[in-house]
């Protein structure tokens, strides 16, 4: 028996020959390939023709640096330092994970070999996992905050005749991939909107992720957007962060306050518009995305590309459909019916059943509603606690509509006497202290500067109970 190097030989062996090693290797699942010192392949066995498909032939004697001059083996060449680790070939857009190291003859470096795994399968794999464990964080987050909003088309509260238009050219659009560009005042319904595309959509089943883009400050965005890698910055979480993008593949992004991001984000996101690709911050690897944009803004875009404040070819990318939401003031005939569903949704809460006195109807058909839908919203639930009966007065609406109370006064040339006027007024600025206060009389009527007797008095006159 004679010893080799790390080989013996046996009568089954008797020796080891080229013929047997080649077999070895080519039998061996991993692809082993070698390089010279001038990257020219020399060798490739079997595995290399099924991992990577491409016939061994087509690649013996090309030069490595001209098929995928990043890959580890050329640099070795050069450090005569083995490595180890995941790889990423561009040449066939495949991931890998394996080792190389360094040939010599005496001190001079004459090659280099390098072993691999094809792990694509792996990366999809770990890169669902990775979403779906994004997704349960995200989820999280926005359970507290998450709104009670319609799900699709047939909930959404809205019969103006503009309102229906947008609605059927939005229920149009939702059955293709198109991006979106829902365009209104703050407070319009452009979420909800956002929201009723996705759920009718064919990616109604996968996320549907939002960013607002005005909330999340400048150095932020782009990790936001785009995830980091694994020490990508100080601060940097571990093991890197998904960002909105990855988490919204195979769904919808909603980019809210489209308007409101900065110029030079404005062309990262041009390009994963354009190339539905990007890389995370730190990250060299480029990751494809299927998703579908919708994004919304209340700014004038037009306005801001004269100014060179907001990119044109990114509008010209976005406003494919734009969908138009008009203000309430310019729709008042869906006053009524948005003021039913949110009264049926506050009465289940105060369990009883509220209704609009006539003065709040002829009031709310009246006033401008700046907030739109939002401030609709927002006035009836506060007086839906105010109120303690079923009804609904124009004293039982937020102390901010007082002044529009008393042009309303003037308006219709109400017969209410200025005593009666400031009664009212009285009437609905204690009820609201209470309310700040949650109901603690002692600090309402220190709010207001009443002393204890006229305070007890006034809840008296007024029936506040
Ligand atoms: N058609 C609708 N039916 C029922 N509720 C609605 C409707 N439109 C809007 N709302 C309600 O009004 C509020 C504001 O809507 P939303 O957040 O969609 O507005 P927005 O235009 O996106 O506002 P912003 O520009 O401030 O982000 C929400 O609470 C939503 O539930």
């Amino acid at each position: 028996m004679s010893v080799g190097v790390h080989a013996v030989t046996t009568s089954d062996f008797p020796q080891w020959d080229r013929e047997l090693l080649f077999h070895i290797l080519d039998n061996i699942h991993d692809v082993v390939l070698v390089i010279d010192s001038d990257t020219t392949i020399v060798y490739a066995n079997e595995a290399y023709a099924k991992i990577l498909g491409v016939p061994v032939a087509k690649v013996l004697g090309r030069r490595l640096d001209k098929i995928e001059p990043k890959a580890a083996a050329i640099e070795i060449l050069r450090t005569g330092k083995p490595t180890s680790g995941a790889d990423y070939l561009d040449s066939l857009g495949i991931d890998v994970v394996g080792s190389s190291f360094p040939l010599y003859n005496g001190d001079s470096i004459i090659g280099c070999v390098s072993t691999f795994k094809n792990i694509t399968e792996v990366v999809e794999l770990n890169r669902e996992l990775q979403q779906t464990k994004g997704l349960a964080d995200y989820l999280k987050e926005q359970l507290e905050q998450w709104e009670q909003l319609p799900l699709s088309f047939k909930e959404y509260v809205g019969q103006n005749r503009n309102v229906k238009e947008t609605l059927v050219l939005a229920a149009k659009v939702a059955r293709t991939d198109s991006t979106v560009l829902i365009r209104g005042e703050s407070g319009v319904g452009k979420e909800v909107l956002a929201r009723a595309v996705h759920n009718s959509s064919r990616r109604k089943d996968m996320p549907l992720i939002k960013v607002n883009c005005a909330a999340i400050p400048e150095d932020l965005i782009e990790s936001e957007l785009f995830g980091y890698e694994d020490g990508a910055f100080t601060g940097a979480k571990k093991g890197g962060k998904l960002g909105k993008f990855e988490l919204a593949h195979s769904g919808t992004i909603f980019l809210d306050e489209i308007g409101d991001m900065s110029y030079t984000m404005q062309a990262k996101l041009l390009r994963v518009l354009q190339e539905k690709e990007f890389e995370r911050v730190g990250g060299t690897k480029p990751i494809k995305v299927n998703i579908r944009v919708i994004a919304a803004t209340n700014r004038d875009l037009e306005s801001m590309i004269k100014q060179g404040a907001f990119r044109r070819d990114l509008y010209y990318r976005l406003n494919i459909v734009p969908l138009n939401l008009t203000p309430l003031r310019e729709r008042k005939d869906d006053i009524l019916a948005l003021a039913k569903t949110f009264l049926g949704q506050f009465a289940k809460e105060v369990g009883h059943e509220l209704i609009l006195s006539p003065q709040v109807v002829g009031f709310f058909q009246d006033y401008d509603w700046p907030g739109n839908i939002r401030e609709l919203q927002n006035v009836l639930e506060h007086a839906s606690i105010v109120c303690n009966g079923m009804i609904i007065e124009m004293y039982h609406l937020p102390a901010q509509l007082i002044p529009s109370t008393f042009d309303q006064y003037d308006k219709t040339k109400d017969s209410s006497s200025v005593k009666e006027i400031i009664a009212s007024v009285e009437r609905e600025l204690i009820l609201s202290a209470l309310v700040t206060h949650k109901n603690n009389r002692t600090k309402a009527m220190e709010a207001l500067g009443f002393s204890r007797r006229v305070f007890y008095d006034k809840l008296r006159r007024y029936g506040i109970k």
